[in-house]
């Protein structure tokens, strides 16, 4: 594979693996923030939840309890069959009345099981009684059952049948000493305050009131609000853990409301699973209603995680940026060189030099690595070259000895040949006459014999010399074998061959060679045959040749 695409692959797996932490470690940073956040933020809201959604309700709370020690009430309580007592009371009530913020009250007699309401409309009849508590009704059972456990106070979430309007109820014993006389107390249109409640809630956040078994009391879905939660079995009532996911939650969230009972007004806090999400559940136990309060925030939604999701691209734009930008200075500095370098070499191996051309942002190493390449590549071109030289000056030294004989330096019979099928091809088109005239030294052997081989060898090599200057330009001689030479001679007629032919006879002036101080004198045989139609050489030479052996055999006569 090559450089660049490991590298790339390289560092694309680092570079995945770095935005993989990167993306995790920020999302620790981030739930961690988030999750400090949230928490900070829980434990201001549900003080200021509380503040706000209860203080009415425990100003009614308060009014009730002033109610209910109304002197003249609890003296009609005493006696309640006593109808001065009683409208003494009911005078000093309806007085109150318009300090309750729904304008009404309620009291129910212990002594003659009557319920009496008042909430500003003209009276029924004139005592304000609506109905008589029956305690085997399951709608009265809130009444025997406030006076059974001696609640001082007890707030209640309850339709109220007769009335047919559903009210946040704040019950208070008329006592006198231990002995207890009745229940007062004022509503509270729950429709209306859970409107408020909502109105005012947080986006982020839902609350809910409990009581200290967990069922519900208020709650902006009124659906889930646990109506009677003092008579009903705990089983059956809407209760805040059965609102949580999975059995860890619901005991997280139990033990967070113990922890939270042992630190009244303290806010107590608890991851759980509500809805399918991670929510913050803050607990605050309120003692002066007996209620918990819990705030329930969605911490995703509070602040999504989505919000890092941003920074998340843009680090995984600047890594994407990054490696292109890597990429390009690997080309630029590595690889561009490596690839110049490459086709210069491959250029090199075709016998070319092709200088690399580097950039100046090539890496020094490079640059070095490509100057000596550089010093390498014209060395081995300038060897090469001389090489070649060398070789084609011996071929060429070749295939001059394998056609020239060695001591007179003239055609052999090869190159003889060679030249003469080269010339016949010529005369083939130009047609100009030519003639060969075979030289044969007489007695040749005699002198090798009487004076040394290396006599003759001189001996032959000034008889090359004598018969070329006889030619002339005219001619070309070959040495044809031993002491037989020919002549081609290019221009001819049986005249000038017949000319040539006398003066090698030497009658007249024979050659003569000095061999060791000594004037011998060399003869011929000589025969010539000009070229006739359709001749080859082979024609030719028979011609010569046995016009030469006619001669020789003549002159021994
Ligand atoms: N020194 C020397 N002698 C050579 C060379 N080539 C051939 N010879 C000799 O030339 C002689 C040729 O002898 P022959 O063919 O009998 O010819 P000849 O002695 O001239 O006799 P005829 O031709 O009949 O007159 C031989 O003795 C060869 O050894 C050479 O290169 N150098």
């Amino acid at each position: 594979m090559a450089i660049k695409s490991r590298f790339l692959i390289s560092t694309t797996l680092i570079l995945l693996l770095t935005c993989f932490f990167s993306w995790l470690s920020m999302r620790v940073l981030a739930e961690d923030i988030i999750g400090s956040w949230v928490e900070r933020y829980a434990e201001k809201q549900v003080r200021y939840d509380k503040v706000r959604t209860l203080l009415p309700l425990i100003q009614e709370v308060n009014l009730s309890k002033e109610f209910a020690n109304l002197n003249a009430l609890t003296l009609w309580a005493k006696n309640p069959h006593d109808d001065n007592l009683k409208a003494q009371a009911l005078q000093e009530t309806e007085k109150f009345r318009p300090r309750f913020s729904d304008g009404s009250y309620f009291i129910a007699l212990k002594g003659n099981d009557r319920y009496y309401y008042s909430d500003g409309e003209k009276p029924i009849n004139s005592d304000y009684y609506r109905y008589t508590l029956d305690a085997s009704k399951n709608s009265d059972a809130w009444f025997y059952g406030i006076m059974e456990k001696n609640l001082d106070l007890h707030l209640n979430v309850n339709p109220d049948v007769e009335l047919g309007v559903v009210k946040l109820w704040s019950d208070v014993l008329i006592r006198e000493g231990d002995e207890v006389l009745g229940v007062v107390g004022t509503g509270l249109d729950l429709s209306t305050f859970l409107n408020q409640m909502v109105e005012k809630q947080d986006i982020y956040s839902a609350i809910l009131f409990t009581s200290p078994e967990g069922s519900i009391q208020l709650y902006q879905n009124e659906a889930l609000i646990s109506f009677s939660s003092l008579t009903n079995e705990s089983n059956n009532q809407k209760c805040i853990f059965k609102l949580l996911d999975d059995e860890a939650s619901h005991a997280l969230l139990k033990s967070t409301y113990a922890l939270a009972k042992e630190s009244p007004n303290h806010v107590e806090t608890a991851v759980v699973k509500k809805d399918g999400v991670r929510q913050l559940a803050s607990v605050i136990y309120i003692p002066e209603i007996d209620w918990f309060q819990v705030n329930f925030i969605d911490i995703n939604n509070f602040l999504p995680f989505t919000e890092f999701s941003g920074l998340l691209i843009v680090f995984a734009i600047s890594l994407v940026f990054a490696l292109l930008i890597v990429y390009l200075l690997l080309a630029v500095i590595v690889t561009k060189p490596i690839a110049e370098l490459e086709s210069s070499i491959r250029a090199l191996g075709e016998n070319q030099y092709k200088a690399p051309k580097l950039s100046r942002f090539a890496g020094p190493e490079i640059k070095r690595l490509v100057a000596h390449y550089r010093n390498i590549s014209k060395t081995l071109l300038s060897y090469q070259q001389e090489l070649e030289e060398k070789v084609a000056t011996r071929t060429a030294e070749l295939s001059r000895l394998s056609k020239r004989d060695p001591l007179t330096e003239l055609y052999n019979r090869r190159g003889f040949e060679m030249h003469m099928a080269d010339y016949m091809q010529k005369w083939e088109s130009a047609r100009t006459p030519f003639g060969l005239i075979n030289v044969d030294v007489d007695r040749f052997k005699s002198i090798n014999d009487q004076y040394g081989h290396g006599a003759g060898d001189l001996v032959l090599q000034r008889i090359a010399d004598y018969l070329i200057e006889i030619v002339g330009e005219n001619g070309e001689v070959s040495r044809w074998g031993g002491d037989e030479f020919l002549i081609l001679v290019k221009q001819a007629d049986v005249a000038s061959l017949a000319l040539i032919s006398k003066q090698l006879l030497g009658k007249s002036n024979p050659l003569i060679v000095d061999i060791k101080s000594q004037n011998v004198t060399i003869q011929f045989s000589v025969g010539s045959a000009l070229v006739q139609e359709e001749d080859t050489l082979a024609d030719i030479l028979h011609r010569a040749d046995k016009a030469m052996y006619a001669v020789k055999f003549a002159g021994r006569d």
